[in-house]
């Protein structure tokens, strides 16, 4: 079953909270939260007392994608915040096994991302360790960018090299450029958890966009 996670960061942040309820009412599954620091990523958004305020919104899981230097420091206050699952970058980890563990002793799922110029061997050594892959389709910072067609022979490296060590039960996550065309591409490549932003939140029709994703 492919699992679609609205994207907030193309939310009108001046109403977040009815437009997380409004993600939920299209009929999206994750709610996905990009935190962004300004240093990993060239753009800022928010941090834990945001997240907590929205918690209030929905049931929904909290997808928090920390695109931030050093996660490890705020780990702790996005748990408390109410992310329900947390993803951080292969590259901005020093010691990423300890940070993946830092979640899971925290209790909740780890994720690793890496971004479009980084090899997919990258997340092999932590892939026992993490129960979703998030493989970057866009360079992260920004919505609304166009989807990088080698995305697509990247998602089918991932999926050998779950295959090759049985670990095909594994959520293997798209994030950027996702729209209905796009959807279709990564869909067949081997994703099943599908991040958008710009194309949910930019619909007039949001149900009928998370649909067509599907
Ligand atoms: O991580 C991201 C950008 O760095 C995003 O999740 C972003 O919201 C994706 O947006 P879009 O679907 O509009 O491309």
């Amino acid at each position: 079953m492919t699992i679609i996670a609205p994207s907030i960061l193309s939310a009108d942040f001046s109403k977040l909270g009815e437009d997380v309820l409004a993600a939920e009412q299209a009929g999206g599954d994750w709610i996905h939260i990009d935190i962004m620091d300004g240093h990993f990523v060239p753009n800022m958004t928010f941090g834990p007392i945001v997240v907590d305020s929205i918690r209030k919104y929905t049931k929904l899981p909290f997808d928090v994608h920390l695109m931030i230097e050093k996660p490890e420091l705020y780990i702790p206050a996005f748990v408390k915040a109410g992310a329900d699952r947390i993803t951080v970058h292969a590259e901005a980890c020093v010691h990423l096994h300890r940070v993946i563990h830092l979640i899971k002793e925290h209790g909740l799922p780890a994720g690793v991302a890496i971004n479009p110029g980084t090899p997919v061997s990258a997340v092999e050594p932590v892939l026992e360790d993490v129960d979703l892959v998030l493989l970057m389709t866009v360079n992260p910072g920004f919505g609304g960018q166009s989807f990088i067609p080698q995305s697509a022979a990247r998602l089918r490296q991932l999926r050998t090299m779950l295959q090759e060590r049985g670990l095909e039960r594994m959520h293997v996550q798209v994030d950027g450029g996702i729209n209905a065309e796009t959807a279709a591409i990564v869909r067949e490549a081997g994703a099943n958890v599908l991040v958008a932003g710009n194309y949910v939140y930019g619909s007039a029709d949001r149900a009928a966009a998370v649909a067509s994703l599907r």
